[in-house]
């Protein structure tokens, strides 16, 4: 069962008004970039809206902002999916499909397919390397394989979520590139089974319709290394999360991980639908009753309007901020 705290004590309440006050100074930012456009419904987002929750492993859960929203896993169902893949096939198999090397470059780019023999995607958190992966989920039909990654997530965030027809309809239809990725890795071998139905497990997937909350819940299971605090359970293996949390922050942000490493330094990972997802491991050291969450917490950001890699751009500038103000760097 859940805890959920919600701001009672008085230092909450500061951290959750200090939280709101930093969510409307970051919300003029969102006019700097746009929602995504290329999968037409996501276009329809209000790209003025932001919003956070950030849990604690005590269930002490603060929220700001739009943070009630629902939107689209995209990006993000990538960690979710590897987890998945990994747990099932054990990691040293999956490594044989996929690597975890950074590329650097977009997060949907081609070019190394070709560039480098004989074409094994770099890492999970890169589309050619996400869409090899949703191949590997149990099952053997795209229902089964997607039954099983929802069931996989329901672990995590304790309900079974839906997928977003309207949304996956929207991306099928003009699923272009990822569509030449598929063929790509299906001619080298790297893709187990056939084009379009992994294709539609992996834009399933993306379409995964959850909350700020179930971010902030994910990261928080992340930051604990797979412990579940409200079940009290083990339920990913420490090996399998830390491997996640190393791809998030060397790949989780597309083409600007390094950047972020380097100067939010947390492991993350963003979607194009404008959600972020981090993770903030038990404090180290200053250890200090001044600063909030020094058992870890989950962050789970919305923020639609996005920049030209691909990130939410205030959500990206709120974490940062947060980040500092609360020492949450893991460097
Ligand atoms: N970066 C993203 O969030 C990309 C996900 C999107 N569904 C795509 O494949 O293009």
């Amino acid at each position: 069962m859940q805890l959920s705290k919600s701001a009672g004590t008085d230092y909450q309440i500061k951290n959750e008004h200090d939280l709101k006050s930093w969510v409307d100074n970051y919300k003029t930012y969102t006019k700097n970039g746009h929602c995504a456009s290329y999968i037409p419904a996501l276009a329809q987002a209000n790209p003025s809206h932001l919003g956070i929750v950030i849990v604690g492993p005590d269930g002490t859960t603060i929220r700001a902002g739009d943070s009630e929203i629902p939107f689209t896993m995209q990006s993000i169902s990538k960690v979710i999916s590897f987890l998945c893949a990994c747990q099932y096939h054990g990691i040293s198999r999956m490594l044989e499909w996929v690597d975890v090397e950074p590329t650097g470059d977009a997060f949907n780019s081609i070019v190394r397919l070709e560039m480098n023999k004989p074409g094994k995607p770099f890492n999970p958190m890169i589309n050619a390397g996400a869409i090899n992966v949703a191949g590997m989920l149990p099952g053997k039909t795209p229902s089964e394989k997607i039954d099983s990654l929802l069931s996989f997530l329901s672990e995590i965030i304790d309900r079974k979520p839906e997928i977003n027809m309207e949304v996956f309809q929207s991306e099928w239809e003009t699923a272009y590139r990822n569509r030449a990725l598929a063929f790509y890795l299906k001619e080298m071998g790297y893709l187990n089974g056939e084009v379009d139905d992994i294709l539609e497990v992996y834009l399933k997937q993306c379409s995964i319709e959850i909350h700020t909350k179930d971010l902030a819940q994910m990261g928080l299971i992340l930051a604990l290394d797979g412990y579940h605090p409200f079940r009290k359970k083990q339920i990913l293996s420490k090996e399998l999360t830390r491997i996640a949390k190393a791809l998030m922050l060397t790949c989780g942000m597309y083409n600007a991980s390094g950047k972020f490493a380097a100067f939010v330094g947390v492991p993350a990972k963003s979607g194009v639908s404008g959600g972020i997802l981090a993770s903030i491991p038990p404090r180290g050291r200053n250890l200090t009753e001044n600063l909030p969450f020094n058992q870890g917490c989950g962050i789970g950001i919305y923020g639609p309007s996005i920049d030209d890699v691909g990130n939410s751009t205030a959500g990206v500038m709120l974490l940062q901020h947060i980040v500092k103000e609360w020492d949450f760097t893991i460097f």
